[in-house]
């Protein structure tokens, strides 16, 4: 392989997954992943189609319904991943073998994880030696505490937990300070930089990110480990075209 050149220091590129996330039928943003905060951006598969066509290779899709309990959009989820020629990465509600059944066969390229990951470990061990990569665990966290059920219910600790996920082969997580999700705050670097240290799996940022200098920040933790970054509320927000970002971790 040959060396990193000194203009582009990381061995490879950040992945940036632009977020849809849908209640009752429509793409939303939430603040702190709180019911009731929503802001909303329209038809899911539009914004989807529209990142697609800005060049995403991405796509970081959630079933809020699903995660709060308060029906599921999977019939509209699944006709979003089947339109998209890009990556999925689907999220929300999988929790059980039907749940899991359906989203895998959306043709995701893979699931996240995350009630499911504290409160059925046994469950998730085994999906993860059936699935493998095709299976992320979202490690949702305030302070280091890890919450479910639509982040409304804490769940343990994250050092324990990731070591669990670690030893029974979790192939990436994806890390979200819920004090920041939504709030264009700028990511927690520290809690990427501590999970980094503490997994050799990749990690998928997730939360916060406001500015083209986030996306830098969070892409000189490439070498730590972290694989990826989502971002909602700032493509919305137009605080930046997706472009704009695309240029950033590609270069
Ligand atoms: O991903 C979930 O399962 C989920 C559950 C409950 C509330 C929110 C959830 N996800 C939110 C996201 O994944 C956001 O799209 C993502 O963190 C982007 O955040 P931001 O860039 O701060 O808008």
């Amino acid at each position: 392989m040959p060396p990193s050149s000194p203009s582009s220091p990381h061995s490879s590129p950040l992945e940036l997954l632009p977020a849809v996330d849908v209640r009752d039928g429509q793409a939303v943003r939430l603040v702190h992943g709180e019911s009731g905060t929503e802001t909303s951006y329209g038809s899911p598969l539009q914004a989807a189609l529209a990142w697609q066509s800005a060049g995403a290779e991405w796509l970081h899709l959630v079933d809020l319904d699903a995660a709060f309990g308060t029906g599921d959009n999977r019939a509209l989820l699944g006709e979003v991943t089947a339109t998209m020629d890009i990556k999925v990465e689907l999220s929300g509600g999988i929790r059980d073998d039907d749940t899991l059944a359906a989203a895998l066969a959306t043709g995701c390229t893979r699931v996240n994880l995350g009630t499911a990951a504290l409160e059925n470990p046994e469950w998730v061990a085994d999906v993860i030696a059936r699935h493998g990569d095709r299976v992320a665990v979202g490690l949702d966290v305030r302070g280091t505490t890890l919450r479910g059920r639509g982040w409304t219910r804490d769940g343990g600790d994250l050092y324990e937990t990731l070591a669990r996920l670690d030893s029974e082969g979790c192939a990436r997580y994806v890390v979200t300070d819920i004090a920041k999700d939504g709030t264009l705050k700028g990511p927690n670097l520290d809690l990427l930089k501590n999970v980094c240290a503490a997994t050799d799996r990749p990690v998928v940022a997730s939360g916060g990110v406001s500015s083209l200098d986030d996306l830098r920040a969070i892409g000189e933790l490439v070498p730590e480990g972290v694989e990826g970054a989502i971002v909602g509320k700032a493509l919305y927000a137009k605080s930046f075209t997706l472009q704009e970002a695309l240029a950033v971790v590609n270069r």
